[in-house]
């Protein structure tokens, strides 16, 4: 059985529905990430998840419970990640860990949990005297001192440099590793396909896909983008013709092509066989971050297509 079930879930704020027929499980032990643009309602279903919100129609179940009737049991096995506001600056380290021990029937060891998120040499900081990835890790470890099954971890790494994000994501990959299955919100790509097992993108309030990140890559984007300025023109038809070619496009004498590895070799074998070089050859793997620009906009207010956006390679 799923850890947790969301199936149908619609919820409205002021007749306008924000989350829309949203269908999802997350299996035991997965990161399974949630993906949109701003306002695709992302949030809004977290907070169903945790009974923070009551849908409208569908449900919600976490190990089987409803968030809303069993919020007491449910708050005992799923942790989630305060907001910034939701602690006092004047609170120490140490104090809010034992604080928030208190509310949970089997808490983790606090000082060993702060000893494992870096924060052993914190505990007598002041919340609002922490750095902002000192103050994620204590989130973090807030999420985590109820020994839950579960997190929820809500924008994690925004506004964090890149050095301390790495340090967050190796921490949720340590979280996984112990058991606990994570809930990602997330509208950094990168972010999603280096710890997601598996994620669902909403837009406008809908699933726009559900997969792992390499299924949504191969879907929706063209898995590489070869752009090169050749020695000699290439006639089009031949660079079309080469396996796995999608598309071709010359731009004076930039050629781009989108294809597969496959139609990388086939290139370089007709580039030799021709004896043209390629100049300031550059071969690109598809990411998360096209498959995303390919799936959503048709809800937001800033579409873009995935073919606008790999054109910074040519
Ligand atoms: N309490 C509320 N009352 C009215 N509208 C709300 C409320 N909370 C959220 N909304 C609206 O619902 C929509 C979805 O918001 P939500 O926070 O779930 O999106 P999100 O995907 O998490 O966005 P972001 O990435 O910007 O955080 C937005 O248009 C938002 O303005």
């Amino acid at each position: 059985m799923p850890l947790i079930e969301v199936s149908g879930l619609r919820k409205e704020y002021q007749g306008r529905p924000v989350v829309d027929g949203v269908s999802f499980s997350v299996e035991e032990g997965e990161i399974f990430g949630v993906l949109g643009p701003n306002g695709a309602g992302k949030t809004t279903t977290v907070e169903c998840v945790e009974g923070l919100r009551t849908p409208d129609a569908g449900w919600v179940r976490v190990a089987g419970l409803d968030p809303v009737a069993g919020h007491d049991d449910v708050a005992q096995l799923l942790g989630a990640q305060l907001q910034e506001s939701q602690l006092q600056p004047k609170i120490t380290v140490g104090e809010a860990l034992r604080m928030y021990s208190a509310f949970y029937r089997q808490p983790a060891d606090w000082r060993s949990l702060a000893a494992k998120l870096g924060l052993q040499d914190r505990l007598g900081v002041r919340f609002g005297r922490l750095s902002g990835g000192q103050k994620q890790r204590l989130f973090i470890a807030l999420a985590l001192v109820g020994s839950p099954r579960a997190v929820v971890l809500d924008e994690l790494t925004t506004g964090l440099d890149p050095r301390a994000r790495r340090t967050v994501w190796e921490l949720v990959e340590d979280i996984r590793a112990s058991g606990v299955t994570v809930l990602l919100v997330t509208h950094l790509m990168e972010e999603a396909q280096r710890l997601c097992d598996r994620v669902a993108v909403i837009d406008g309030g809908r699933l726009a896909a559900l997969g792992t990140p390499a299924e949504l890559i191969s879907q929706k984007a063209d898995p590489t983008v070869i752009a090169f300025t050749p020695s000699q023109p290439l006639p089009e038809a031949e660079l079309s013709a080469l396996p796995g070619a999608r598309s071709v496009r010359t731009q004076g004498p930039r050629v781009t092509l989108h294809g597969t590895d496959e139609t990388v070799d086939a290139l370089l074998t007709t580039l030799a066989r021709r004896r043209i070089t390629a100049g300031q050859l550059r071969v690109k793997d598809a990411s998360l971050d096209d498959a995303f620009l390919d799936l959503t906009g048709n809800a937001s207010a800033a579409p873009r297509t995935a073919h606008a956006h790999q054109e910074n390679l040519t």
